[in-house]
């Protein structure tokens, strides 16, 4: 996080806290009231007596910047704490309400934002005239339209989200929802916000100053004091310059310190960032491989984690090749590293992970792309379709903006074009009266008609290779048949490869092309589906297959599952990762890590099951106990082979 924030944060920090402890401290420090006159020589520059000067009256510049501290960054302060006292419950209430609050309140709302300001502090100052009380409310009002629809955003955000839907179902009272789910997730970006807030009022303090409707002289306040310098520009420039450099780097530092803040609560931010390379490891070989006449090719891909615990090897030098109008089906228990073999690829990993190996995607090694040039291969070449359609799709815009934002960036169309694309794209996905739908917010679509729309997204821009992360696990039966086959259509039609990761084996069976079973970030058996699935080499795809329910199961048949728990990915057992839980396991096992073996598909085991007679169910004992050696003929074969 430290290193994240960077040195401009802290320098800012630093600066924030000396100006607000001078101004608190202002009393005790050794300098001049701001109102003495006649403290020094009138008019006379910066000197070791009077650092910033004296101004006109030889009052000591000093002592009125930092006594004009305690009213600007008061007023600043005080303006945001008002405006959110006011904004925030307001705009927690729309989000929460909707309907007829929402409307209310956000009409109110409109009207409020409408309003003169200028008008508004003329009034104020004109009827109950210009204090420090007075500028203060005029400037936390000013400010209250712009929390209540910032609070508002955020809330309709966390409203939808599957804990507040959970703590609801669970028959929790709404007050009780909003203090503990809603409003901690929406306190976060509210804080970054008031950072940034308080530069907005300590500005606009400053202009009301100059135009003489803040706090009256010989009060001093930063806008004050320019405006007082204003005559003296040309025979004391100090004067005028302490001040507004002070004020300069004050607004500067508010707003550095807001947007780190910022960018650290956002998702969009906080998690995905460039990633690193992996040096290359001392103990592999330097991997030199040929580049292949295809779309996709993958070599020796690693992603790890170093963390408190030790290094997490979520990828672990994963290889293949993908050609176009393929389908590739990655499968593999939770935590197998399906999903951060994709996102490695794509080149968005969250910041504390390391990668390594090479990415092809026509002959391009796309591990050289700077993240700008990355930027411009995600969604022209590579498209990409999310587990949940909607937390992919952002919930306070309308579909039609969504689906014409890439269709903008990418393809530099123009609204109208755009809109017309975006028409099209969603027919071809099966979305009926498309003009309609592009009007319509996520939250007013089904589960299926949302994940037809972020297909059309991914889409959008013709990419080469569609990535779909089990792009039907929110959906029901019937609806991710649907989708399925919509992908396998456009596939098709578009002649891309799809990467298709689910956990549902028959799913794979149906679409698949190729495919790859990982073990704890590994590749444990590859290649194409009919053969893999009818001829599987690895106990622990048989053990999948095993596990996988099937229609012609009788009834209150007993599921059958894989023993034991996928391994500690920071502590993996010697030897091959999954003999713990193998029927078959044997001493070698233990000790060796098979390599992948090639017998008409690729399989990381040194006792395969046989290839003949079909795959029989493993016994159902413990791990180690095997002592079958299901291929022991093959087995010999490939070790006297030398493999
Ligand atoms: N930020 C992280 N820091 C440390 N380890 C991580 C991080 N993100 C993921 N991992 C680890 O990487 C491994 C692979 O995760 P991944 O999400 O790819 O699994 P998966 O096979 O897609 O599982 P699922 O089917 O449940 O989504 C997991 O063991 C996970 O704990």
């Amino acid at each position: 996080m430290r290193r994240r924030l960077g040195f401009g944060f802290w320098a800012a920090v630093a600066w924030l806290f000396i100006v607000i402890c001078l101004a608190l401290l202002a009393d005790f420090l050794p300098f001049p009231r701001y109102d003495e006159t006649l403290a020094g020589p009138p008019r006379s520059g910066p000197s070791l007596a009077h650092p910033f000067g004296t101004d006109g009256l030889g009052r000591d510049v000093l002592s009125r910047v930092v006594y004009g501290a305690r009213v600007s960054l008061g007023v600043g302060i005080g303006a945001v704490l008002l405006g959110l006292g006011i904004g925030a419950p307001l705009g927690i209430l729309a989000g929460y309400r909707r309907r007829a609050t929402d409307a209310i309140i956000m009409a109110v709302n409109d009207v409020a934002q409408a309003f003169p300001a200028l008008v508004f502090a003329l009034a104020v100052v004109a009827f109950a005239g210009a204090n420090l009380r007075n500028v203060l409310i005029v400037l936390g009002v000013l400010g209250v339209p712009s929390w209540t629809r910032l609070i508002r955003g955020s809330t309709l955000t966390y409203a939808e989200r599957e804990f507040v839907l959970a703590a609801r179902v669970l028959g929790t009272r709404d007050r009780r929802i909003l203090w503990r789910e809603i409003v901690p997730n929406v306190a976060v970006p509210a804080a970054s916000y008031a950072f940034i807030g308080m530069a907005v009022v300590v500005v606009a303090e400053g202009s009301l100053a100059f135009l003489g409707l803040s706090v009256q002289a010989p009060t001093p306040t930063w806008g004050g004091l320019i405006n007082e310098g204003r005559t003296l520009m040309e025979t004391a420039p100090h004067v005028v310059l302490a001040p507004s450099v002070v004020m300069f780097l004050t607004v500067l530092s508010f707003n550095l310190v807001g947007d780190r803040l910022r960018s650290l609560t956002d998702v969009r931010e906080s998690g995905l960032e460039p990633v690193r390379q992996a040096a290359p490891a001392s103990s592999l070989p330097a991997a030199t491989h040929p580049i292949r006449d295809c779309l996709l090719q993958v070599e020796d891909l690693r992603t790890h984690f170093v963390t408190p615990r030790g290094v997490v090897k979520a990828v672990d030098g994963v290889s293949f090749t993908l050609e176009r109008g393929k389908t590739l089906a990655i499968v593999g228990e939770s935590g197998s590293g399906k999903s951060m073999l994709i996102r490695s690829i794509l080149g968005l990993l969250p910041g504390t992970s390391v990668r390594g190996g090479n990415v092809y995607l026509s002959g391009d090694d796309l591990t050289t792309y700077s993240p700008s040039e990355m930027r411009s291969v995600l969604g022209p070449k590579l498209g990409t379709v999310f587990q949940d359609p909607m937390t992919a799709l952002n919930p306070v815009r309308r579909i039609g903006t969504q689906v014409m934002e890439p269709l903008r960036v990418h393809l530099g169309m123009g609204r109208r074009q755009a809109r017309a694309e975006a028409v099209r794209l969603l027919a071809s996905v099966g979305i009926p009266d498309p003009e309609r739908m592009l009007r319509r917010y996520p939250h007013q679509l089904s589960g299926g008609m949302r994940q037809r729309v972020t297909i059309a997204m991914a889409l959008s821009c013709g990419p080469d290779v569609l990535f779909a992360d089990e792009p039907t696990t929110a959906l029901d039966v019937t609806i991710q048949d649907q989708v399925l086959r919509l992908l396998h259509r456009l596939r098709e039609e578009r002649d891309m490869a799809v990467v298709l990761v689910s956990h549902d084996l028959s799913v794979v069976a149906r679409w698949a092309d190729e495919v790859i079973v990982m073990y704890a970030g590994k590749v444990v058996e590859r290649g194409p589906a009919e053969s893999v699935f009818s001829r599987a080499r690895m106990p622990y795809t048989e053990a999948l297959l095993q596990a996988a329910p099937r229609l012609t199961d009788p009834v209150h048949h007993r599921l059958r599952v894989i023993p034991g728990r996928p391994p500690d990915l920071v502590d993996l057992p010697a030897g091959c990762a999954f003999q713990p839980r193998c029927a078959y396991a044997q001493e070698r096992c233990g000790r060796e890590a098979p390599p992948l073996f090639e017998d008409g598909h690729h399989y990381a085991c040194w006792y395969p099951l046989p290839l003949t007679p079909a795959i029989s169910p493993p016994p159902a004992t413990g791990p180690l106990a095997g002592t079958q050696q299901p291929a022991a003929d093959f087995t010999e074969e490939a070790e006297s082979s030398g493999r």
